[in-house]
């Protein structure tokens, strides 16, 4: 690691750790749906229209993208199955610090909060997943439901990347080689996500978070939501210092994207990563578990990140992301 990497991530933590605050809650601003129908003929409009949203706001919705609705719920069924596993079952297969891959509960603190997020996950990382899956005894069907799911999250990631790549001057294929899911070192990262039901005596309690402010570390990320769980609030970058958050009404019909910190640096900073965050409901909200899906778009660790202008020094993509996790989750 260089000296400049390590400043750069230094100066990207001190941030993160002044956006624990509960700031101005509410905030209305559009989050713009971007239809992906006939992609091929309207590649150029829906390049334009991505390219815009992600400059203004950071964030945007898909609708009519290739993931079918029943899909979407059938992933979210999954979820439920596996989280309602004993933990003596799931802690067969616990995330390892450094890897993506296995599940963890209670163990992820941002830097923003200094407080675990109230929550269990579960990443999928394909090249490291041996001992990682539950068995079919555990839970039939599990496995091949996930790998499929997984699959088309790439796609659709890939869709949206290959848009990217145009405006950005690169092949229109180098953000899906950069993502290549045969390579060993792939890293593209499907997690599955479980909030805990807000118990009766932590209702309200201030400092906790289902998940405290951050940035993502990937390319791209693609969010699943279900209808009625929501919680997910954004802060787009240029409003950063006045902290204003913005709730993203939960639909299973759309794919909330954002742009993550590996982007922002491809694109020599012509695409903001914002930052995002999960609130703990408030006293009249629904106070039962929240699920989540999240396709974390990460490139595979040999792949060299450096933008068209060269702003800034290249880096593997694997330097990078190691150097954020280690900073995010306690030992185990
Ligand atoms: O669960 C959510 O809505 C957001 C999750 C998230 O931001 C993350 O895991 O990075
Ligand atoms: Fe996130």
């Amino acid at each position: 690691m260089n000296d400049r990497n390590h400043t750069y991530t230094l100066d990207e933590l001190r941030l993160e750790s002044r956006m624990g605050a509960p700031g101005t809650d509410a905030v209305h601003r559009e989050i713009r749906r971007i239809d992906l129908s006939d992609f091929e003929h309207r590649r150029a409009e829906i390049t334009d229209q991505l390219w815009r949203a992600s400059q203004e706001v950071g964030f945007f919705q898909l609708v009519n993208h290739d993931i079918e609705l029943d899909r979407v719920r059938a992933a979210f069924i999954d979820a439920e199955r596996f989280f309602a596993l004993p933990a003596s079952v799931k802690a067969q297969y616990p995330l390892h610090k450094g890897q993506n891959a296995g599940w963890e509960s209670l163990a992820q603190v941002r830097p923003s909060t200094g407080t675990p997020d109230q929550k269990e996950s579960y990443q999928i990382t394909l090249p490291q997943m041996d001992a990682q899956w539950p068995s079919e005894f555990e839970l039939p069907g599990f496995q091949a439901a996930m790998l499929d799911f997984e699959r088309q999250c790439w796609k659709v990631g890939m869709q949206v990347l290959s848009c990217f790549a145009d405006r950005l001057g690169f092949e229109r294929d180098f953000f899906t080689r950069a993502h290549d899911p045969a390579a060993d070192d792939y890293q593209s990262t499907l997690r599955l996500l479980h909030y805990y039901a807000i118990p009766a005596e932590s209702r309200e309690q201030l400092g906790l978070w289902r998940a405290g402010a951050h940035t993502d570390f990937d390319s791209l990320t693609l969010l699943f939501q279900r209808d009625g769980q929501g919680g997910l609030q954004v802060c787009p970058g240029k409003e950063v210092e006045g902290q204003a958050w913005t709730s993203v009404p939960p639909s299973s019909q759309v794919i909330t994207c954002n742009i993550g910190d590996m982007l922002m640096r491809w694109s020599d900073d012509q695409l903001p990563s914002n930052f995002h965050r999960v609130r703990n409901p408030l006293a009249h909200e629904y106070q039962g578990p929240r699920y989540s899906i999240a396709f974390f778009c990460q490139a595979n660790r040999s792949a060299v990140i450096q933008g068209p202008a060269a702003k800034y020094p290249p880096i593997t993509a694997g330097d990078y992301l190691q150097q954020r996790i280690a900073a995010n989750f306690t030992a185990n």
